[in-house]
């Protein structure tokens, strides 16, 4: 009858359980051992009144300390512990958590305390104090599990940070200016081709990002882009690096032999950064390689097939380098199938805004930082400047800026130290060689011109004079003077 009562008004059934189950509450007796039975859980532990009285103690706390309650109840908290802070949280009613306190036990440990005001109807009702960590030795070892987790995140953080810097694609190329856009078109039709390229560019202007570009948009973007830095290895190191070794090729070589950059590279491209500092003894045997397509290793005897496509990197002229005798021309020649000049950051300077915005945005993730941004009138100011170190020594200002200001818009006081120092040493330099420089600093803009022309006009003296604006004569003259080719 009941049963089918509830079914219908569901809100009586409920009303019948609660009654049951408060019922049961009210029979359950909570004495004063129950709570100090759960207070004897927390360890080593006090309840005081609301005037930090002692009330009670734990058995934890008896032994730690070797006082037993009886000889302290009804004492105030203070008496015993000078140091102890329970006054302060029973008079701001505010909790004190883990505070040092010189605890004297017989090993002079330190302890760390936490005091909880106990509020009943807004008013402090008792104390209870909580002593966290035993000693100062538990506190240490806790704080050295803190310190291991912390470089372990780090560890992590920089393996992170490394696993982003090694994917550039042609999306971090950034620039809106014509010769930005110019040069992706460029990058556009060299990753379609599987020709060697020639990349050509002041230091710090982009070029490695060039090469990983044209690698990413290439067929070729699942395998390996594999680098050397020819500036990097050692001369007598380049054949083995470049080709590897067989088991026992020489004193010194690892047992199992070692695979080359150009056998790593298979399938994929083959970067040769700073090309021009490769030794010219070595220069020959990569130009037999990328004529017969296979290489040798140090101490082998067969020959192995390669197919990697090349991308080579200078950050001086090639062609300068033939005419000293440093650099072999046949070589050249081979590389320089396709060519790519970068632009330097001189030449495109209203890219500096955007550059500079995109900086911000990454050292602010790489480094914990939050600047806002840069003051227009940084920004004139870095127009003016020339730049030799190019977008490298831009990102590296910036990052310097950026240390300083930490938040906020970056001024020129955060600049002005750096800019200061180049300024004087250029004036000094000037200074010191007066006359002289303006005189070679003609001349070389002259030979610029000239070469530029040249280029342009080839065999057309006629027109190259008339561009020029100079005689026929005046022009044969200035190419014997700057033992131009042509
Ligand atoms: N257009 C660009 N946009 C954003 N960052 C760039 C750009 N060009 C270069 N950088 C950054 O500038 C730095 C230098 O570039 P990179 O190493 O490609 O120069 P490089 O010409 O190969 O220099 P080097 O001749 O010294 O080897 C890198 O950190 C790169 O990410």
């Amino acid at each position: 009858m009941y049963l089918r009562a509830c079914i219908k008004q569901p809100e009586k059934r409920e009303k019948h359980l609660f009654r049951k189950e408060a019922s049961k509450v009210t029979k359950f007796v909570f004495d004063e051992d129950i709570y100090k039975l759960i207070v004897e859980q927390l360890d080593v532990a006090v309840i005081t009144d609301k005037n930090g009285r002692y009330v009670y103690v734990t058995k934890s706390w008896e032994e730690y300390y070797g006082i037993k309650l009886e000889d302290i109840k009804g004492k105030y908290v203070r008496d015993v512990f000078p140091t102890s802070r329970i006054h302060e949280a029973l008079e701001t009613k505010q909790s004190l958590i883990g505070i040092p306190a010189p605890l004297v036990n017989e090993k002079q440990e330190q302890g760390f305390c936490s005091y909880i005001p106990i509020i009943k109807d807004g008013e402090v009702a008792a104390g209870f104090i909580h002593v966290i960590f035993h000693s100062e030795k538990s506190a240490l070892d806790f704080s050295k599990r803190l310190n291991a987790m912390m470089d372990e995140l780090n560890y992590y953080k920089q393996e992170v940070k490394q696993l982003r810097k090694s994917k550039y694609s042609m999306d971090d190329i950034i620039g809106k200016s014509d010769l930005v856009l110019d040069l992706k078109e460029q990058i556009q039709r060299a990753a379609k081709s599987s020709s060697t390229v020639l990349i050509e560019g002041e230091t710090g202007c982009g070029k490695e990002l060039v090469a990983h570009s044209i690698h990413h948009l290439s067929e070729r973007a699942s395998k390996p882009l594999i680098k050397i830095n020819c500036a990097a290895i050692p001369s007598e190191l380049f054949e083995s690096e470049l080709f590897g070794y067989e088991y026992g090729a020489f004193t010194g070589a690892d047992k199992k032999g070692k695979k080359g950059k150009f056998e790593m590279a298979s399938g994929g491209s083959l970067f040769l950064d700073e090309i021009n500092q490769m030794p010219l003894v070595m220069q020959p045997k990569l130009l037999r390689v990328l004529q017969e397509n296979e290489v040798e290793k140090i101490g082998g005897k067969e020959s192995i097939p390669i197919n990697i496509r090349l991308i080579a990197a200078s950050n001086t002229s090639l062609e300068k380098m033939i005419s000293d005798n440093t650099f072999r021309s046949d070589l050249f020649y081979r590389l320089n199938v396709l060519n790519i000049k970068v632009p330097a950051l001189r030449e495109r300077k209203e890219d500096i805004p955007l550059l500079v915005d995109h900086m911000i945005k990454k050292f602010n993730f790489q480094l914990g930082l939050s600047v806002q941004g840069i003051h227009s009138n940084v920004i004139e100011k870095f127009r003016e400047y020339e730049w030799p170190g190019n977008i490298r020594e831009l990102q590296n200002v910036v990052e310097r800026g950026m240390n300083m200001a930490l938040t906020g818009v970056m001024e020129w006081k955060h600049f002005e130290a750096y800019f200061e120092n180049k300024s004087l040493r250029h004036v000094e330099r000037h200074k010191k060689n007066g006359d002289l420089l303006i005189k070679q600093a003609k001349k070389n803009l002259e030979k610029e011109i000239l070469l530029e022309s040249l280029e342009k006009y080839g065999s057309n003296k006629t027109r190259c004079a008339k561009e020029l604006g100079i005689s026929r004569t005046l022009l044969y003259k200035k190419i014997k003077e700057y033992d131009l080719k042509v």
